[in-house]
């Protein structure tokens, strides 16, 4: 399936890292590494912790920065006695534009089920978010060689009950456990193969119109060294860069991945 039509995403996901002081620096030096031949081509954002989001607004409003940003988790439920929990509403109102959903790591040390993420997914679309929906392996399960299954199964589970309008405008992040934060990025053709197969299960569920209009990105180990290969591939439509994404001069040349030498 055609490229052309997905704008790109290079999403960087700053995880439990930066105060609100050291996000303002961050965002700053970011929006003057890239000019507006970069933004044209790809569309960057930023995913800080809830404490950062107020100043990343203002400052992003104040100096009209084209940079998206987003939160990190959401919960499902709208309001009420959910204690340490934030809601879609609640980022919504902050002028979030994305949310991740279903993180690997909020997975493992939140015990986040399929079950959850379906209903956060639901519940970002309530509030007009877009949800960053995160799949991938284990490594195990990648040794035992089920990663296409076990991630279709994710995605299946997560989907679960979602229409095809809504579907038509989620962006999916292909992140295999064993590959983040160790540095070993997985190969340019596995990540075209599970991003192929991620988009052909939205075609068999939504159909090809949908499936073409979905953004598929890679996360693992992006590093601006190794970003390039990666994006090139046919269904690879962006990146979720952890690690990388916290240093403003690293982010913005993966963001460039586009001129980079
Ligand atoms: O989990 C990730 C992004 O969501 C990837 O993290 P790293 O880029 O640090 O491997």
């Amino acid at each position: 399936m055609a490229t052309t039509t997905r704008r790109p995403l290079m999403a960087g996901n700053w995880k439990m890292n930066l105060t609100h002081l050291e996000a303002i620096a961050l965002v700053q030096k970011l929006a003057f590494s890239l000019n507006d031949d970069d933004l044209e081509k790809v569309e960057v954002a930023v995913l800080p912790p809830f404490t950062d989001l107020r100043s990343v607004q203002t400052l992003i409003d104040a100096d009209r920065y084209n940079l998206a940003y987003g939160g990190q988790d959401l919960s499902p439920q709208d309001s009420g006695a959910y204690t340490g929990d934030i809601s879609g509403a609640m980022l919504a109102k902050l002028g979030c534009t994305y949310v991740v959903v279903g993180h690997s790591e909020r997975r493992q040390y939140h015990a986040e089920t399929d079950e959850l993420v379906a209903a956060k997914i639901k519940a970002a679309y309530k509030h007009g978010l877009t949800p960053i929906l995160c799949v991938g392996e284990p490594l195990e399960v990648r040794q035992e060689n089920r990663h296409v299954e076990h991630t279709l199964a994710q995605l299946d589970g997560a989907l679960d009950g979602l229409g095809a309008e809504q579907a038509a405008s989620i962006v999916v992040a292909y992140e295999p456990v064993w590959a983040i934060g160790t540095g070993e990025v997985a190969t340019p053709d596995d990540a075209q193969e599970l991003a192929a197969a991620i988009r052909e299960r939205l075609a068999k569920l939504y159909g090809a119109d949908v499936a073409a209009k979905v953004r598929v990105l890679y996360g693992g180990s992006v590093k601006a060294s190794n970003v390039k290969p990666i994006m090139e591939q046919p269904d690879v439509d962006g990146a979720l860069v952890g690690g990388a994404s916290i240093n403003a001069d690293e982010f913005a040349l993966i963001a460039r991945y586009h001129r980079n030498p």
